[in-house]
């Protein structure tokens, strides 16, 4: 499914914090936004997931905008791990993972074997299947993102809004949790602070910067030494990885005013 983000604003307590905000995401690719802390990339998906109303601009699936369609119909086509999701209620890792099923039940919400079957599969792929009867709020932050992503693929939606997917994970969890949306079929937006996990994962960056989208493109194409040090404010060296050959970045801190840039760990 087709995302189209056509020139949205965002206004909060009188301040706009995004502003012409124009981008693409073709069905079944990956974009990843990237940008500094506070530079609007929650904001923009706060938008994309209805959370937020755009003072303008629209959010167009497959050429319907989203905020026209009800809830019911926007969560069968569109689901999201916002950033901050802590469920306050003590329920199981399995019935959390439940919720996502709900856009797709009648009314009287009654659970079929299709359902039981998708979050199953949903748990299974975050291999998390064996904290299913745990209680939600006993899990370890990477256990609860993990059942978190797994409601959102329980929900089997067609576009997929990622905001910090990778919070909270190790190493190993977080690569394979990119390969998985990568592999999962939705369009996926998702908002990534690791530059080298991002431009190895998304087909498209978008660096949003002050609250309007700064760049977009191939990854590599995008992440340019100039952007790095005008947007980021660091000095990036390019490595071949060992084993693939694709490019890695290193970074040094280029200091605010001039000044030789400090070598990090
Ligand atoms: N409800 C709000 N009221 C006031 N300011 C807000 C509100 N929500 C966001 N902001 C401000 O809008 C700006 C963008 O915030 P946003 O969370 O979108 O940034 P971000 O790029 O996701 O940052 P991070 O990388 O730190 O998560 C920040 O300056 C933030 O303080």
């Amino acid at each position: 499914m087709r995302v189209d983000i056509e020139g949205l604003a965002v206004d909060i307590a009188g301040t706009r914090l995004l502003e012409d905000v124009t981008l693409r995401a073709g069905s079944g690719r990956v974009v990843g936004l990237v940008g500094p802390n506070g530079s609007g990339k929650s904001t923009l998906l706060r938008c994309v997931y209805r959370a937020l109303r755009p003072a303008a601009g629209r959010v167009l699936l497959d050429g319907d905008d989203l905020h026209a369609l009800t809830a019911r119909e926007g969560a069968r086509r569109l689901a999201a791990l916002p950033q901050e999701s802590a469920s306050e209620f003590d329920f199981t890792a399995a019935e959390v993972v439940a919720m996502g099923r709900l856009p797709h039940q009648s009314a009287a919400g009654r659970a079929s074997a299709a359902d039981a079957a998708a979050c199953a599969a949903a748990l299974a792929q975050v291999r998390a299947a064996h904290l299913a009867e745990r209680g939600f709020l006993t899990l370890s932050g990477g256990e609860k993102q993990r059942v978190l992503i797994a409601r959102a693929l329980a929900q089997q939606p067609r576009v997929l809004v990622l905001d910090e997917p990778t919070n909270h994970l190790d190493i190993a969890q977080q690569l394979e949790v990119l390969a998985l949306v990568r592999g999962a079929g939705p369009t996926v937006l998702a908002a990534l602070h690791d530059l080298n996990l991002a431009a190895g994962h998304c087909d498209v960056l978008c660096v949003v910067a002050g609250g309007r989208v700064v760049a977009s493109g191939p990854p590599h194409d995008v992440l340019t030494d100039e952007l790095l040090a005008e947007v980021f404010g660091v000095r990036a060296h390019r490595v071949p990885h060992p084993a693939t050959g694709a490019p890695h970045l290193l970074f040094d801190r280029l200091p605010p005013t001039g000044g030789t840039p400090d070598a990090q760990p």
